[in-house]
């Protein structure tokens, strides 16, 4: 039986499939998100390496663009009590949901035995999503853009690097935030190079 002989389905005005098309814009048109990529234990430049090639593996999203690498202080925890961070940023490009490309970076985390005991504890991966378009939600389960990513200069210098003009919703330009935060113990590490996926 097609839609037009079955009395029960009512075709659906064209306007109405234009408005849940444009809507949908996570199905049709890939977005940009910001995810930043952290460790202070094992070894931590194959770790970051290997973060983004698994990224890169992921159906329905592509590495756009991969940061420098920086090494930094440990951040909201005391001073010299863990092992200093390898830092980067990923810009990617995907037709995952929010909550999908969360779920694909904890599974990334746990590929890498990311163990969550303590907050802010040590850890061998950490994938965070900074900013996910310009979407901004206050849910608990996923915060964006990510709730501290304005005040850390462990995000917002290596996403500068590769993303000059970038903005961060709700907070401005993060060339502006970069100057209103300070670069104490975050150090480019120019000798360290994370390659982009092929
Ligand atoms: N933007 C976000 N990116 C990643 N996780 C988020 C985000 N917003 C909320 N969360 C939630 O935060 C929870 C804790 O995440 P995680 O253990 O990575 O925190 P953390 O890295 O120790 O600290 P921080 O959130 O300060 O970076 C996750 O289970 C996730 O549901
Ligand atoms: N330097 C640095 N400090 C941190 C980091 C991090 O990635 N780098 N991640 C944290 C929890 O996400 C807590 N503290």
């Amino acid at each position: 039986m097609t839609p037009q002989s079955d009395p029960t389905v009512q075709p659906v005005p064209a306007s109405v499939v234009a408005q849940v098309d444009a809507a949908d814009t996570t199905l049709s048109n890939p977005r940009r998100a910001v995810l930043s990529l952290g460790s202070n234990l094992g070894n931590r430049l194959e770790t970051l390496q290997g973060a983004v090639d698994a990224l890169e593996d992921t159906p329905g999203l592509r590495v756009k663009a991969v940061s420098p690498v920086y090494e930094t202080e440990p951040w909201g925890v005391e001073p010299g009590s863990q092992p200093s961070y390898f830092n980067a940023v990923v810009v990617v490009k995907t037709t995952l949901p929010p909550d999908s490309l969360l779920e694909r970076a904890q599974a990334v985390e746990e590929a890498f035995h990311r163990v969550r005991d303590e907050r802010w504890g040590p850890r061998t991966l950490d994938v965070d999503i900074v900013a996910y378009a310009d979407v901004v939600s206050d849910e608990p389960a996923l915060t964006l853009p990510h709730p501290r990513a304005h005040e850390r200069a462990f995000v917002l210098a290596p996403w500068h690097d590769v993303d000059p003009e970038a903005r961060l919703a709700g907070r401005g330009a993060v060339a502006d935030l970069l100057a209103g935060v300070t670069r104490e113990g975050v150090a480019p590490r120019a000798d360290l190079e994370l390659r982009l996926p092929e």
